[in-house]
């Protein structure tokens, strides 16, 4: 097997589930009604509560109204893009006024720079929007780590857990999916991205996979290219 090319996932793979479920979720939780009050007119703002109402299908006539729903979409961990426009949005604050970083695991970082120097391309795909997976990167605790990749994917390129959405990402890289490895925690988007040719590997840094029908790595020195 050739790889010329690697997309990982960022939650429960280069990083830990619980810096975005302990962290970043409460804070866009927290500022999410303050953050829609002042914004409210803005257009890019706008565009995300107009999707939301036609996702829910409730009015959302007000900011307080709007923050109610994503809330409670926050709450469900929902993926689905509106949210996750708008919580890149909120976090941005966050990051630049030194609140928190994003957690990266060391043997992650390691590997990326190793994988690059060798003339590896290096992509993204999260459920988090572009703009939000850009200050995950470029605010990290192992600092600007955003010259490491040559592009990133999220939900505008289709559901994780949908094949057409790595034949949409592979087109655009490029590459064909047989050279490209997909690295996630989630064996659905693994299954996904394996029916559109792509080479997988299961990040199973909890240890709790048994059984796979994908090769499993417990950290990044495991992941064998
Ligand atoms: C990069 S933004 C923070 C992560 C996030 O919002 C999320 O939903 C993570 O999803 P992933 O697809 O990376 O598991
Ligand atoms: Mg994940």
């Amino acid at each position: 097997m050739t790889i010329d090319a690697i997309v990982t996932d960022i939650e429960g793979t280069t990083s830990s589930i619980s810096f975005v479920k302990e962290v970043l979720f409460p804070y866009a939780h927290r500022e999410m009604e303050t953050f829609l009050r002042t914004h409210w007119e803005q257009p890019a703002v706008a565009e995300c509560v107009t999707r939301a109402r036609a996702e829910s299908g409730h009015p959302l006539a007000s900011p307080e109204q709007a923050a109610a729903l994503f809330r409670d979409w926050i709450a469900e961990d929902r993926k689905i893009t509106p949210l996750k426009t708008l919580q890149g949005m909120i976090w941005q604050t966050g990051y630049e006024s030194g609140d928190y970083q994003a957690h990266m695991y060391s043997d992650a970082v390691e590997r990326l720079r190793e994988w690059q120097a060798r003339g590896l391309k290096l992509y993204v795909y999260s459920s988090g929007s572009v703009a939000a997976q850009k200050l995950f990167f470029g605010y990290s605790e192992a600092g600007d780590l955003t010259p490491l990749f040559s592009g990133y994917y999220d939900t505008t390129s289709g559901g994780k857990k949908e094949a057409d959405s790595y034949r949409r990402i592979t087109a655009d890289i490029g590459v064909p999916a047989g050279r490209v490895l997909f690295l996630s925690d989630v064996e659905a988007e693994l299954d996904a991205a394996r029916d559109a040719g792509l080479n997988t590997t299961l990040l199973d840094r909890e240890k709790v996979v048994r059984n796979t029908a994908h090769a499993r790595a417990e950290t990044f020195y495991d992941v064998a290219i």
